[in-house]
């Protein structure tokens, strides 16, 4: 029988691709959701990673995703929640539409693909079946700024908890919190120092150390409820 594979949604860039790119190197066969085509999707199939498309920001983008989903597979090893949409706080008339999509995103998109693909998890013939969340550090401190995001991943925490009491002991269910991991496009040399500045590592390390994390919840049987903080020790500043 063949192995059941990864979803990791949003993992066409950036620390979602990594870490697809990562598990397809470990032999795991892997799916990732992607907003947008690009040319880049292109690289990921050449190597087999399956592709869906998906728009978490409204409730029926959610479900048509997950409904291609089981159209595609009939089980999942594991569910990576890596989507997120890092929008700041608008004002105006727009500040409740992006609480709204930003909810969508990070908190029901997360919430009805653990409802409705647990039958995938169960599915899986492996011994061990993992959802694995992906937060932020400003869950615990909130953000200037970034409210609503915080907010919205501070919902996705709480998740975390909820999922791992409710699928015990079939299938595990923890998160990741990073800080400053990857930087963006346009980010300021200025901006740059003063992130690095925040944690008692003071660097900018990389989409590796998320890839290790998520690789020590994969390879764990005996972890389920937590929260694995890869901020280079915010805490201590
Ligand atoms: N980068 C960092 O330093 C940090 C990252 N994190 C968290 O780690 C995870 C990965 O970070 P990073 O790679 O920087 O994330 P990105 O900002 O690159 O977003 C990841 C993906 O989410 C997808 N996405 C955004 N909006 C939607 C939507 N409405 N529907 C479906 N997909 C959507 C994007 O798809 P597309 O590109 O196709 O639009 C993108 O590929 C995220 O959850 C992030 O919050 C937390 C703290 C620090
Ligand atoms: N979806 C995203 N979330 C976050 C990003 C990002 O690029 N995409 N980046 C950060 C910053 O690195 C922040 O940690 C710097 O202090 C946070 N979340």
């Amino acid at each position: 029988m063949s192995a059941s594979p990864i979803l990791i949604t949003g993992g066409a860039r950036r620390l979602g691709r990594h870490c697809a790119e990562r598990l397809c190197d470990d032999g795991h066969p892997v799916i990732v959701s992607y907003r947008r085509e690009r040319p880049e999707l292109d690289e990921l199939r050449a190597r087999g990673i399956v592709t869906l498309k998906a728009d978490f920001s409204t409730e029926a983008g959610i479900l048509d995703f997950i409904a291609r989903l089981k159209a595609h597979t009939g089980s999942l090893r594991a569910i990576v929640h890596n989507a997120s949409d890092w929008a700041p706080d608008a004002t105006g008339e727009e500040a409740g539409a992006t609480f709204e999509r930003l909810f969508r995103v990070h908190m029901l998109a997360p919430y009805l693909i653990n409802l409705h693909c647990r039958e995938l998890l169960e599915a899986c013939s492996e011994p061990q079946r993992d959802i694995v969340h992906l937060t932020d550090h400003v869950v615990q401190q909130g953000s200037r700024g970034h409210a609503a995001y915080a907010a919205t991943k501070a919902g996705l925490a709480n998740l975390t908890l909820s999922f791992a009491a409710m699928y015990a002991p079939a299938i595990q269910v923890n998160a990741i919190a990073p800080a400053l991991i990857m930087l963006n496009e346009g980010d300021s040399e200025a901006y740059v120092e003063k992130a690095k500045a925040q944690s008692a590592m003071g660097m900018v390390p990389g989409p590796g150390v998320i890839y290790q994390s998520l690789r020590y919840l994969l390879d764990n049987r005996y972890v389920t409820g937590v929260t694995l903080p890869v901020d280079g020790g915010r805490h201590l500043r």
